[in-house]
């Protein structure tokens, strides 16, 4: 630094131009300073057209100095923040010494935001331009520099400000070569499309308040957001960084330093992010979208970010019982089980493991979990290969989509994990109690998944770039329920499906209860080859049967722009009733473990989706014949339909190994209190959809749970297995049967 060095000819010549202007000479110099660092100290180009360079950074810089001294307090926050970002300035440090010279003749100045954004990433609100060296300086026209830094945009946030993005644009590493298409500047439709083509800025702005972007900067909000801290990430010389700010904004900044950079589409980005959660976390979601991955990235960041302050406030106690039991789950497989979803919710489960002292604590007596029956040789090596990994890396590791080890668990390390006040081990938003107040037996050992899940095993692919734009109702915002707001998804049906209140609307309701309950009001579609009858194998093909065509809900999902609030996405919000899981009686009407509610409930109300394992017919037959199941559920409702066919892609959700509190749910004929329906949500491919189930009645609390799983018990429909049914209905098929075979015995 030289303060009393002379500013060269250069220089003089820049303020004078800019002086002419009205410019003041403060303003000048910060700015000057980053443009001969972007411009290569290449004067010729920064003196073109009149300095119009300069000029446009300087009013574009005060753009952004006004907008931030609003800001006043998020200002604060993001100095702070700068300072973890330092690392990433200190890899591009040696690229500016060349220009070391002419900045020192400006230094003098006070740090400017321009400088401040260089420092967080090389962003500069100047623009770069397209000539094969750093081109012509016009200015807002171009974006293609953004190819070095690949921000993403996370959908369904609020607007940012014009000058907040602009603030945040990002500049081209010199040397580096542009390309027509910036792999940058995604649009969630993009995203979700598969359309990778970077439209021009103007074309992308949204102006209801949804989408944003502009030079390659990104910024989305998440609620409630209340940290302003940056993260960074290096591998190599590429970076990830994260930040988010007081305001609720997420800003993801994925920086790419190699000598080359292919932008991939969308539809290639999609495919590799689903061969990596097939490879990696041996199990895919079928409800997995990019622009949701990122989305979580950025909420578990600020869920942990907010949590941080918390362990000040626990007791020693409860932290050292944390650690005992985190240990354990550490020493063994059961720990990638029953951790499902990642890290956040074994250090939950841990937590509540902990809360709960050894007097109240009923324990279960299981010695090892069945492992799934589809598991093979080969793929028990890479789990136990992934056990390893896991283990090495400790229990605050990520695992990111749930995994199928192979799992043995002695009784010991089941009872640490085990706890009474909620069988879900922290998957769902709510405890999950189970009780049994008739003998000493314990729940059924089996993984919790709060959403249908396929493993690594199964032969079920799905596709991820099957989401149609048109199936997406573009036009929606805010709450789709507002009569102004209706969009296609949430009056699919004609009407609204869903009440303000959440409730389904009546009329649908039943007309569904009736079309179960009445097989005259039925319609019944017939596959050209049923894949129940080609899964059984034998030498003639059988006539399919025929499925119920069924009405089916469908929910605003991730491709719609209303906000997560909006009243036609219930499913998928998942559990918010008080439920007990409990034991049924030892009696003859017992009916092993039930699901009862703990509050009254109304009609049309949803109580759980029907989660498990997602297989095809063809797996649940091989699974069938090597071990007893619990009541698969085959997701037919579009079978026989024109659009869907195709035995290979016929699936079912198998809740034996891996379920949810719905694999607690007993069978009652004809009148249960709960039924069934299809949802589409997130997915429109009609092979698979979601089960919700609802109330066909007011319940009152402690009434059990039931819904009528479809069998016919004398007919031993393939695949399930019939069971003796008590359901104790007066319209009991199993008991009807049975008297109308003994009466015919009779005559
Ligand atoms: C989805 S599980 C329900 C939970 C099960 N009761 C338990 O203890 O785990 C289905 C199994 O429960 C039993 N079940 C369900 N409803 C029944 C009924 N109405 N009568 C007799 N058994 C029933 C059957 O064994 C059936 O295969």
């Amino acid at each position: 630094m030289s303060e009393t060095m002379a500013p060269n000819a250069h220089i003089k010549k820049a303020i004078t131009a800019m002086k002419a202007l009205g410019i003041d000479e403060a303003q000048i110099k910060p700015v000057l300073k980053n443009l001969l660092i972007l411009y290569d100290k290449k004067w010729d180009l920064i003196a073109e057209d009149n300095y119009r360079a300069l000029a446009d950074a300087i009013f574009e810089t005060q753009e952004t100095q006004a907008t931030e001294e609003k800001k006043g307090k998020e200002k604060k926050k993001a100095d702070e923040a700068e300072g973890s970002a330092a690392e990433v300035d200190r890899g591009k440090r040696k690229a500016h010494e060349s220009v070391e010279d002419d900045e020192d003749a400006l230094d003098d100045e006070p740090e400017r935001p321009l400088k401040r954004l260089r420092r967080r990433g090389e962003a500069c609100s100047v623009s770069a331009s397209n000539s094969p060296s750093l081109g012509s300086p016009s200015l807002k026209e171009t974006t293609t520099y953004e190819q070095e830094t690949a921000p993403v945009l996370l959908p369904s946030h609020p607007l940012t400000t014009e000058n907040d993005l602009d603030a945040d644009a990002l500049l081209m590493p010199k040397g580096e070569p542009f390309t027509d298409t910036p792999f940058t500047s995604t649009h969630p439709d993009s995203l979700e499309n598969g359309n990778s083509s970077a439209a021009p800025m103007s074309e992308r702005e949204e102006t209801n308040g949804r989408v944003e972007e502009r030079h390659g900067s990104t910024a989305a909000t998440v609620d409630g957001a209340t940290n302003d801290t940056v993260a960074t990430t290096q591998e190599g010389s590429s970076t990830l960084e994260l930040a988010s700010s007081a305001t609720g904004e997420v800003k993801i900044n994925l920086s790419f330093a190699g000598s080359s950079l292919h932008a991939p589409s969308m539809d290639e980005l999609r495919r590799a992010m689903e061969d990596v959660c097939l490879r990696q976390y041996k199990i895919l979601d079928p409800n997995f979208s990019v622009s949701r991955f990122l989305n979580d990235i950025a909420s578990s960041y600020l869920e942990l970010a907010t949590k941080a302050e918390k362990p000040a406030n626990q007791s020693p106690e409860k932290l050292s019982s944390l650690t005992t039991n985190v240990d354990v789950l550490r020493k063994s497989a059961a720990a990638m089980a029953f951790t499902a979803e990642g890290s956040n919710d074994l250090a939950t489960k841990a937590r509540n493991s902990a809360n709960q002292s050894p007097e109240n604590s009923q324990t279960m007596t299981v010695d090892v979990l069945n492992k799934p029956a589809a598991t093979t040789d080969n793929t028990s090596t890479v789990r136990n290969d992934h056990v390893r990994d896991d283990e090495n890396s400790g229990a605050g590791e990520s695992t990111g989509l749930i995994v199928v080890p192979e799992c043995h668990i002695s009784a010991d390390e089941f009872r640490m994990i085990s706890i009474v006040s909620d069988i879900t081990l922290a998957k769902e938003s709510v405890e999950i109690p189970w009780v049994n107040e008739f003998n000493t037996k314990v729940p059924p050992p089996f993984r919790y998944i709060a959403q249908s899940l396929v493993s690594l095993d199964a032969e079920v692919k799905f596709s991820l770039g099957n989401i149609k734009d048109d199936e997406c109702c573009s036009s929606c915002c805010g709450d789709c329920l507002a009569p102004s707001m209706a969009c296609s998804c949430a009056t699919a049906l004609g009407g609204f499906t869903y009440t303000k209140d959440g409730l389904l609307q009546n009329d649908f309701l039943e007309e569904c209860i009736s079309e179960a309950r009445d097989t005259q009001k039925q319609v019944v579609q017939y596959c050209k080859e049923c894949p129940l009858e080609i899964a059984k194998n034998e030498e003639t093909l059988e006539p399919c049967k025929g499925h119920r065509k069924r009405k089916v809900i469908r929910e605003c999902w991730s491709n719609c722009r209303c906000s997560e609030k909006c009243g036609n996405r219930v499913v998928q919000h998942g559990i918010h009733t008080k439920l007990q899981v409990f034991f049924t009686s030892d009696g003859p009407s017992g009916r092993g473990w039930g699901l009862r509610t703990l509050e009254k409930l109304p009609k049309g109300a949803f109580v759980c989706e029907l989660a498990g394992e997602i297989l095809t017919i063809s797996e649940l037959v091989q699974r069938r014949n090597s071990e007893k199941l619990t009541s698969p559920v085959i997701l037919d409702a579009h079978w026989g339909s024109e659009e869907v066919s195709g035995a290979s892609k016929a699936l079912c959700l198998d809740g034996t190994h891996y379920g949810n509190i719905s694999r607690f749910i007993n069978h009652r004929c004809a009148d249960a209190n709960l039924i069934e329906i299809p949802v589409h949500a997130e997915n429109m491919d009609l092979h698979y959809y979601h089960l919700g189930l609802f109330t066909t009645r007011d319940i009152e609390a402690m009434e059990e749970l039931t819904w009528d799983y479809g069998v016919e018990f004398n007919d031993h429909v393939y695949p399930t297995r019939p069971f003796h049914c008590r359901c104790g209905s007066e319209f009991c098929r199993n008991v009807k049967r049975s008297k109308s075979k003994k009466s015919k015995k009779r005559a």
